[in-house]
């Protein structure tokens, strides 16, 4: 087990958000995290890491390998974030500074995890660019010269670039084209199974769920309604909104998965 959600319940002055979700993540998943906007994803995934705004107050427990996040240091959980757990944003654009080149970020990123060697991170760096199928010559770009596309690839090589046991997805390719968004996610496919990393995926896009998910979590109002393998889910939905949901996807209802690949391939 990577990690194990207890009970997160997270709410501001007035109301509760999040009520008493309970997960757990094993080596190896893709855990897809869906449901209606506003339900609480990006906001149960931001407490993981200890990215919550200030105004909001967490109660339960987050287990990673037996610690709990909830109670580490700001010290401790900057530490833990990147090494072993690495987020990466729909805004793919806030992964970067403006006016420093992509190598610089790379560069920086393992300069500040200990690597000195100013040789061995340039080539790291790049290893890493082509990890997600990025050519060289990027390292030396600035961000705004790359494509959304691009850059998200780029994100998701600098999330990956320390080997994190868990990356946490919120949404990544909802700014992109397509064919891009296709792409991004054959490349974090990719480097999953080199990796072994697991992955927390939250998504609207059940064509996503049906390819890559093999865990899946449904969530309303701030509740987990319903939680298991993805097969079971789709093919045999128990809560009435998970019903819902999958009726008002109409490729997931036609059952066609030959078709997805058709869609996504084009
Ligand atoms: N900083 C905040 N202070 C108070 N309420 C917030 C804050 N951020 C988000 N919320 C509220 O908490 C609820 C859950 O937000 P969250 O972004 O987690 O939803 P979501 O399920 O990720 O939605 P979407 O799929 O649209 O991204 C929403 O009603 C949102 O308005």
């Amino acid at each position: 087990m990577i990690l194990s959600i207890d009970e997160v319940s997270i709410r501001n002055q007035n109301k509760i958000i999040v009520d008493q979700v309970s997960l757990t993540i094993r080596e190896g998943d893709w855990f897809a995290l869906v449901g209606e906007s506003g339900s609480g994803k990006s906001l149960l995934s931001q407490s993981i890491g200890q990215l919550l705004p200030a105004q909001l107050q967490v109660e339960g427990s987050v287990f990673f390998k037996e610690q709990d996040l909830l109670k580490l240091s700001a010290k401790e959980i900057r530490k833990l974030r990147g090494k072993n757990v690495a987020y990466i944003f729909q805004d793919y654009q806030g992964s970067f500074t403006p006016f420093r080149k992509i190598g610089e970020h790379f560069d920086e990123y393992l300069k500040v995890h200990g690597f000195s060697s100013k040789k061995l991170r340039y080539k790291q760096a790049i290893e890493a660019l082509e990890s997600v199928g990025l050519a060289e010559e990027l390292y030396h770009r600035y961000p705004f010269q790359l494509s959304g596309g691009q850059l998200q690839r780029a994100a998701i090589a600098l999330a990956l670039l320390l080997s994190p046991d868990l990356v946490i997805a919120d949404e990544i390719t909802t700014a992109l084209d397509s064919v891009s968004g296709h792409r991004v996610l054959e490349m974090l496919a990719k480097r999953q199974k080199e990796t072994g990393c697991s992955i927390l995926f939250i998504t609207h896009d059940w064509r996503v769920v049906r390819r890559y998910a093999n865990k899946l979590a449904i969530m309303k109002d701030g509740k987990i309604v319903e939680s298991g393998g993805k097969h079971r889910i789709l093919d045999h939905p128990q809560h009435q909104y998970t019903k819902q949901l999958i009726k008002s996807a109409p490729i997931l209802e036609k059952g066609l998965p030959s078709g997805l690949d058709r869609e996504m391939k084009s």
